[in-house]
């Protein structure tokens, strides 16, 4: 088999035969397109990608580049426990907490068993608070859970938590997770202390954030119901048992997650417990169940019928052959606002990397910057530049064909607006089109020269459908492993290490030098010019 060298110079090379492709064409001339280039899978969630500058050539020589990689065999040995974040030295196993795995060991423990056992203990907590028995100093029930965290524990429970807002029957869920006071000061504005439990979400218990946060809510509630009352407020979700228990929580109250679990993959872990609580354990299975299937959906199905390879597989042919810097998330779905921003931290820190995981440099640029938006928000924001603007920016548009509980004939318009967004910025609208519309109004030659070009679409954007029936705990549960294995397989073509995040900690280092320097007023030797600045506007 080719090499991956050749197998992009063939790609490259390939490009060219798109000179003059254009998918108004494309699909107008191909009435099979979509059933060639379109998966479905478990009978309700298809991935339509038919509005795509691709042929069956371009899938082959993809399809190549998965093989001579060894996409499958990284996965493989992903889920046997291999030590494939080799920067940390740990395995890679957020697929062991779906659940329904054969026995898989680290270093001598056993996860499958330690997996079964906590999230036991977790859902039995989850359910404690639900029903009221788990109650507060005051003797009460707990009617609002703040979660406090920030990246891998807050994005994940926090969207997941939002999006399954139809399923959710438990304790009202925030989520605090900024430094800045203002974000856990409006939180608690309208709370009241002795209803109120806290879980501080962090996996080394250490990120300043979080901890200043976590004392800022002690102190609330000790100075409202006593030095007693913490105990009864708050639970950990942690890999560090030590600096959990010096913050004064107990161990029975803490729930534990493992080093092999990245921040951002821990929503299966014990960081869930926000989402166990508002929707319950049952649901929180349904929602592991949709991971699990697919994992086996990305470990089993050939590769044209495989949906995180071949949205991976798009993504690489955009992002390495076309040159697109950007790619779009949007979901037609107001609960999924939040996605985008999940998957900025899945993708970007996953892959976004100029090494790889053998230390030399990467041949081609690696994650795409992830952005976007919930429609149809976005259709009167940045709408504009993607149907005119001088960038291609290759879009994932999401919808459910039934609402969860939001009416039936404001979802219809919800569709309409997906749906025509998708083709609109397929088929555009050629110059023609426009000069013969105004012409039919009746403008005059002269102005239909200035303003056709204005109105004119180049179209040939493109994008991916993802549709799917409904937004259920099993179908988000899905959703999100389609993302992360979609990331995986990136990550092994580009060859980075996709579990390690290096880049964010120079700056947490120098934050820290410099809370001292602005603590105290001095200016030290590597503090930034415009320090003195500052101290002046803050002694005004
Ligand atoms: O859960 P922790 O340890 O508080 O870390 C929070 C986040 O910080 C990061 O390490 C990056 O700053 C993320 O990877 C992680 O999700």
């Amino acid at each position: 088999m080719a090499s991956m060298e050749v197998l992009w110079g063939d790609l490259l090379r390939h490009r060219a035969d798109f000179d003059k492709f254009h998918l108004r064409s494309a699909l107008a001339d191909d009435p099979y397109r979509f059933n060639r280039y379109s998966i479905e899978m478990e009978g309700d969630l298809t991935l339509d990608y038919s509005r795509h500058r691709i042929s069956d050539k371009t899938l082959l020589l993809l399809e190549s580049l998965f093989e001579q990689a060894e996409v499958r065999g990284r996965f493989a040995d992903m889920c046997a426990g291999k030590i494939i974040n080799e920067t940390e030295h740990r395995a890679v196993l957020h697929t062991a907490l779906r659940g329904g795995v054969d026995e898989v060991s680290v270093n001598g423990q056993n996860v499958t068993k330690d997996v079964e056992e906590v999230k036991q203990r977790f859902l039995a907590f989850a359910s404690g608070v639900r029903d009221g028995t788990i109650r507060s100093h005051t003797d009460e029930a707990f009617t609002d859970v703040v979660n406090v965290g920030i990246g891998g524990s807050d994005l994940g429970p926090r969207m997941v938590t939002q999006a399954l807002k139809g399923w959710t029957d438990g304790p009202n869920a925030h989520f605090v997770s900024n430094v800045d006071g203002a974000h856990l000061g409006d939180c608690l504005e309208n709370l009241n202390p002795a209803t109120t439990l806290f879980l501080v979400a962090s996996k080394t218990f250490t990120t300043q954030e979080t901890m200043a946060n976590a004392r800022a809510a002690r102190n609330w509630i000790v100075s409202t119901l006593g030095e007693d009352a913490p105990g009864a407020h708050f639970a950990a979700l942690s890999t560090n048992a030590d600096a959990v228990q010096a913050f004064g929580i107990s161990t029975e109250r803490m729930f534990e997650f493992w080093d092999w679990v990245g921040g951002r993959y821990s929503v299966w872990s014990a960081i869930g417990l926000p989402v166990a609580i508002a929707i319950g354990p049952e649901r929180f299975e349904e929602f592991l169940s949709g991971a699990r299937a697919m994992d086996e959906h990305f470990a089993t199905a050939p590769f044209r019928a495989n949906m995180p390879m071949m949205m991976a597989a798009l993504s690489l042919w955009y992002r390495n052959i076309w040159a697109c810097g950007t790619q779009a998330i949007l979901p037609y779905d107001q609960r999924l606002e939040n996605f985008p921003a999940f998957l900025q931290q899945l993708d970007m820190e996953s892959n976004g990397k100029m090494v790889r995981q053998n230390g030399k440099p990467i041949s081609r640029p690696a994650s795409p910057v992830i952005w976007g938006s919930a429609g149809t928000n976005g259709q009167h924001a940045f709408y504009q530049s993607l149907h005119q603007g001088a960038d291609m920016v290759p879009c994932d548009f999401l919808i459910a064909a039934k609402p969860t509980d939001a009416s039936e004939d404001q979802h219809e318009m919800l569709l309409a607006n997906c749906l025509a967004q998708i083709e609109a910025l397929a088929f555009g609208r050629s110059e023609e089109n426009v000069r013969a519309q105004l012409a039919a109004e009746g403008m005059s030659d002269d102005k239909i020269d200035r303003i056709a070009p204005h109105r004119t679409f180049a179209g040939n954007r493109p994008t991916s459908l993802l549709l799917y029936e409904q937004l259920t705990p099993h179908m988000l549960g899905r959703l999100i492993a389609l993302y992360e294995h979609k990331v995986f397989a990136q990550g092994v073509i580009w060859g980075v290490n996709s579990f390690d995040q290096w880049g964010v900690e120079l700056g947490k280092v120098m934050a820290n030098r410099l809370l001292g320097s602005i603590q105290s007023g001095e200016k030290g030797e590597e503090d930034p010019a415009v320090f003195q600045r500052l101290m002046s506007y803050r002694a005004d």
